[in-house]
């Protein structure tokens, strides 16, 4: 694979907000929130709805821009950035995965997992994407269309989609919310399994105590504000903070 064009550094953590706040004319969705992800971690976000965890993916990721403060992606401040810079960027150090997959319904499995790279105008590895593929268990799928896919299936795809360019962070915004809970696991694991195999970082927004059980550590927002931070949580100590907030 040819070098990303926005190389980043390898700095400890693979995403900094540095005082973020986001207005939405008299709504402040975020108010001065700053946090190190670290490189090769597993956070989770929670928060009651309305608490702005959307806003918080979208500043994080460089799809929006905060009204003030910084974002730093692997030591890149996405603010010093154009447009096209930032979307160059997205695209070739930032994975997704969404609730509703996302997937292209007119390609198969493999032109969807292999797009960003495409999109980057660079060529897959021949042995990556066969990792990527068996990690995802879709080996005998890749020539099927989506629709032809379980749900389960087409997340699993858009978690390969969202690997196959070796981002700096994956952010994941409520992928198991449209799963039942066994394939909610499955696809919980494969994240985890990112993280402890390859080092990667994810991200991972959930409403879930569940799925933040998964994370190394789940980050609470209320009122648009970090208040707080659980470190290796289980589902029973995520259940009981939540009540709370
Ligand atoms: N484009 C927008 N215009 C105006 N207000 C917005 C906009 N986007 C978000 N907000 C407001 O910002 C606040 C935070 O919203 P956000 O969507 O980030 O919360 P959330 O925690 O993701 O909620 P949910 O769990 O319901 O998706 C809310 O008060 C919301 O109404």
């Amino acid at each position: 694979m040819s070098m990303p064009t926005l190389t980043a550094e390898r700095t400890a953590h693979a995403v900094r907000l540095d005082s973020v706040t986001k207005t939405y004319g008299n709504v402040t969705a975020l108010s001065g929130v700053s946090h190190d992800f670290p490189r090769g971690g597993f956070t989770a976000i929670m928060g009651p709805s309305g608490s702005g965890k959307s806003t918080f993916l979208h500043c994080a990721s460089g799809l929006d821009q905060p009204s003030k403060g910084s974002v730093r992606i692997g030591g890149v401040d996405l603010g010093g950035l154009s447009e096209a810079k930032r979307t160059r960027l997205r695209r070739e150090r930032i994975g997704f995965v969404f609730q509703s997959f996302n997937l292209i319904p007119s390609m198969d499995v493999e032109q969807n997992i292999v797009l960003p790279l495409q999109l980057a105008g660079t060529a897959p590895d021949p042995g990556w994407l066969a990792e990527v593929v068996r990690r995802v268990g879709l080996q005998d799928r890749l020539a099927h269309r989506p629709s032809e896919l379980s749900g389960g299936q087409q997340q699993r795809a858009a978690v390969a989609r969202a690997l196959i360019t070796r981002p700096e962070v994956v952010f994941a915004d409520e992928p198991t919310g449209a799963l039942d809970p066994r394939t909610a696991r499955d696809v919980l694991r494969l994240l985890r399994e990112a993280v402890d195999q390859t080092g990667q970082t994810v991200v991972l927004v959930t409403h879930d105590p569940m799925a933040a059980a998964w994370a190394d550590s789940v980050v609470f927002l209320s009122g648009g504000r970090i208040v707080d931070e659980l470190v290796a949580p289980s589902p029973t100590t995520v259940m009981t903070r939540w009540e709370t907030l």
